[in-house]
Formats: structure tokens, sequence, C-alpha cells
């Protein structure tokens, strides 16, 4: 469903304004002029609110549902051995924060819309928290989110990662470039790059014997197609919109630096999943400023 666009227009009453001292509701391009002085105008807004807060609530249980089913699923399969934990890891990285930003356009575009969306990465928040400080057992997000099965890691990069999600989309939501990109980077490049990496990874980088050119390759590569392609998905719904040959160059120097970034000797000091959004997002909002084009 096309999101319901609302915007209210208050005019002064003493404006010059066609509309002054009435307001004037957009829905898809056609405008509602409804006097302010009239009941059926409360009335009228009231069900619009309800609505609105309706279709987030109902997004918010489907995003959460959706986030259970996703390490469910991939708990079954390391059960199963048909992946192993590594993988099933790395696979859950990168779906986790592609999906999440996939699931946006779900949400009304009321002002709450952003933190009825947050209520999904704050819960995984306390999830991980309560698992990994063993106040409580699950083994199927142990299972599907740590490397070697020890619910202390829940603390560290998982946390990390969900906190970044947290963050963005509270501060940039769908209304930035800055936010998705940074996210791309995170799930998408960052993700990529252990898989590939882990695989072909013979070839190491000089000033830093952990990581190669091949995974950092597939970072750069993975993390621009996946943030082209998330900025594209939000341009389709009319979030966002870029002169397109500008905005190819601003991501592959965000992907640059965060690939850069990646690449350095420094996850014991700082983890990827903090350094490598921070410097996808301050590259972004050097490139891109606060808007979208
Ligand atoms: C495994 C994860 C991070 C570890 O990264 P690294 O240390 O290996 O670099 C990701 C943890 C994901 C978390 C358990 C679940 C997050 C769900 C998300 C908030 C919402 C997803 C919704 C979507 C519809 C599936
Ligand atoms: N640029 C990169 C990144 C990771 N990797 C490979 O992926 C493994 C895990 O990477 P990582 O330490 O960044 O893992 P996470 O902290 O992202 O979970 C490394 O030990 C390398 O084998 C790589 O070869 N090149």
């Amino acid at each position: 469903m096309i999101p319901l666009l609302l915007k209210h227009h208050f005019s002064s009453p003493n404006s010059s304004n066609l509309f002054s001292n009435r307001t004037v509701f957009y829905r898809d391009s056609i405008s509602l002029v409804l006097p302010l002085n009239k009941p059926q105008f409360h009335r009228r807004t009231s069900q619009v609110c309800h609505m609105a807060a309706l279709q987030d609530g109902v997004a918010t249980v489907a995003v959460m549902a959706g986030a259970y089913t996703l390490v469910y699923t991939f708990d079954k399969l390391t059960q199963r051995q048909i992946i192993e934990q590594k993988l099933s890891r790395k696979i859950v990285h990168i779906l986790s924060g592609i999906l999440f930003m996939s699931s946006w356009p779900l949400f009304s575009s009321s002002a709450e819309a952003r933190y009825y969306a947050a209520i999904v990465p704050l819960l995984n928040c306390a999830r991980l928290v309560i698992y990994g400080t063993r106040l409580f057992k699950d083994e199927a997000l142990i299972k599907s989110v740590t490397r070697e099965g020890n619910p202390e890691e829940l603390l560290r990069g998982p946390l990390y990662y969900v906190i970044v999600l947290l963050f963005s989309v509270l501060v940039f939501w769908r209304d930035s470039p800055v936010g998705l990109v940074a996210l791309a980077m995170m799930s998408g490049g960052d993700g990529f790059a252990d898989i590939i990496g882990r695989m072909y990874g013979s070839t190491k980088l000089p000033y830093n014997r952990n990581k190669s050119w091949i995974g950092s390759i597939s970072m750069f590569v993975s993390g621009f197609l996946l943030s082209i392609g998330i900025l594209y998905y939000f341009s389709i719904f009319g979030y966002l919109h870029f002169a397109w040959d500008e905005a190819i160059v601003k991501v592959a120097l965000v992907s640059f630096v965060a690939t850069l970034v990646e690449s350095l000797p420094i996850t014991e000091v700082l983890d990827d999943n903090i350094s490598v959004p921070i410097a996808s997002m301050c590259t972004a909002l050097l490139v891109f400023g606060s808007g979208s084009s």
C-alpha cells in the first residue's frame, strides 16, 4: 500500500495562504481542505491518527516476528548441520540489517513511525543482554549468532550491531541516505568480507595479516551494490530522490572509506560493527549532507 502521505499545513489565521485558518490534508496528491473549526475536522484527524498507529503497531509485531523467525531458522539449519555456525552467524549478520531496512516502508508516514520501528532493535538489545548475561538461556539465539557458542559473545558484536540499528532508525530513519548506507556497509559489506575472506583470503593485506585483499574487495563491492540497491528501493517508495550519477560516486566513496577502516588492525580495540558504521555515517554526512540527492 502506498504509504499514507499526510501533511498537516496549519497556516496562521492572518497568513496570506489560500487555506488560512484551514487544514490541508494531502493523500497521494489529492488535497482535502477541511475547516479547522468544524467537529468533522477533529473526528477526521483522530481517525487518521488511529489508522497510522494501528498500521505502525501491526508493522512492529510483524517485523519482530520476522526477527525471531530469522534467528530460529538459522538455529535449525545449524542444529541440523546444514550450515556451520560461523557461516550462520554471518548470514544472520547480512540479512538482519538488510531485511530490517526493507521493512521500513511497512510503517506509516506519521512522525511517530520511527519510534515504533525502533521497538524491534530495542527489544533485541534487551534479548541479547538478558541471554548474554546468562539471566536466561536461549540456545537458538546462541547457536545462530555466536562463533563459539558462548553466551557472552552476544554482548559484543551482536549487541553493537543492534545498537547501531537502533541509532540509525531513530536518528536517520528513511529520511536520509546516511543511515541506509551505513547499515548496508555494516550488514552487507562487512558480512560478505568475512564470508569471502575466510574462503578465499590467502593473500593477506600488508598491514593486517588477519585480513585479505579478496575480503576487502568483497566488502567494497557488496557494500557498494547493497547501498545503491537500498537507496533505489527507498526512492521507489518516494522517500528519497537522487541525481543517480552523483549518488553512485558518493556511495563509492563511502564504500571505499568503510572498506579501508574495516581493513585496519583495530578490531581488538574497536569492533567492526562500530568502526564501519561510524566511518560510513561520517563520510555519508560529508558527501550527502542531510539531504538525499
Ligand atoms: C550476528 C549479528 C551480529 C554479529 O556481527 P559480527 O560480530 O559477526 O560482525 C547480527 C545479530 C542480529 C540480532 C540477533 C537480531 C537483529 C534483528 C533486527 C533488529 C531486526 C531484523 C528484522 C528482519 C525483518 C529480519
Ligand atoms: N577484509 C577482510 C575481512 C575479513 N576477512 C576474513 O574474515 C575473518 C573474520 O573477519 P572479522 O574479524 O572482520 O570478523 P567479524 O569481526 O566481522 O565477525 C577474518 O579472520 C578473515 O579470515 C578477510 O579475509 N578480509
